[in-house]
């Protein structure tokens, strides 16, 4: 399996501060900025829009995994594109047509990936697969930073990590939500390469950055 990948969640982040925080996780070891969008409707939360993720985009050459939790997702595609975003990820839910939404996430020449709810079953990806990037596991249900991982996701990340595997192409499985030091070694264990951790990461402040990004990483 490809080397284990962790994204930082802004959503813990000082957003007095955020450019400068992107700035810190980068320096600290991020493979990733992992933007939580969310819309005060798909989830119960309001966070960032494009505007936001356009003014961070030069603050780092870190790609940027911007989640999408907003419906319907259609019509904000383009402008998440033009913001900056390196891999958009959506949940099957979020719009009327996954497939073609995919679709329109790559003619965009950037990557796809799909966001399984905790409820959702990995079979909800299986049909598109050849066309994403990335798989999404979501290990906490979707709208809020610093909740409890749910265990029964472990499963779903194992059923994924097989299919990735059979196809045999070259899909991120990515976990987020409640990733600690305690819980990364099961979600890695599971099949996981990619590790989205926001209160994990931010607590303690900027000089913590760098070994709290460590920690989550296999021997770390
Ligand atoms: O998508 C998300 C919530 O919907 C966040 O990425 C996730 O919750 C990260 O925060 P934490 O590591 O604190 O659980
Ligand atoms: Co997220």
């Amino acid at each position: 399996m490809s080397k284990v990948q962790v994204a930082p969640s802004i959503l813990s982040a000082d957003f007095a501060r955020l450019g400068e925080e992107v700035s810190a996780i980068a320096d600290a070891g991020a493979d990733y900025i992992h933007v939580d969008v969310m819309d005060g409707h798909f989830v119960p939360n309001l966070t960032i829009g494009p505007n936001v993720v356009k003014a961070i985009r030069s603050v780092t050459d870190r790609p940027f995994d911007v989640h999408l939790m907003i419906s319907p997702i259609d019509s904000y595609i383009d402008a998440f594109v033009d913001a900056g975003a390196d891999i958009l990820t959506v949940h099957p839910e979020a719009g009327p047509h996954l497939h073609r939404t995919i679709q329109h996430i790559k003619s965009a020449g950037i990557k796809a990936g799909v966001a399984l709810n905790p409820a959702t079953p990995a079979s909800a990806v299986e049909f598109v697969l050849d066309q994403v990037d990335l798989v999404l596991v979501m290990s906490v249900n979707p709208g809020f930073g610093g909740q409890k991982f749910i265990p029964s996701q472990l499963k779903k990340i194992e059923a994924v990590r097989k299919m990735i595997d059979l196809s045999g192409r070259d899909i991120r499985l990515e976990v987020d939500g409640g990733i600690t030091p305690e819980t990364a070694p099961q979600a890695i264990e599971a099949g996981a390469d990619m590790l989205v951790a926001g209160s994990a990461v931010f607590k303690d402040g900027p000089q913590s950055y760098a070994a709290n990004i460590a920690a989550l990483r296999p021997g770390g």
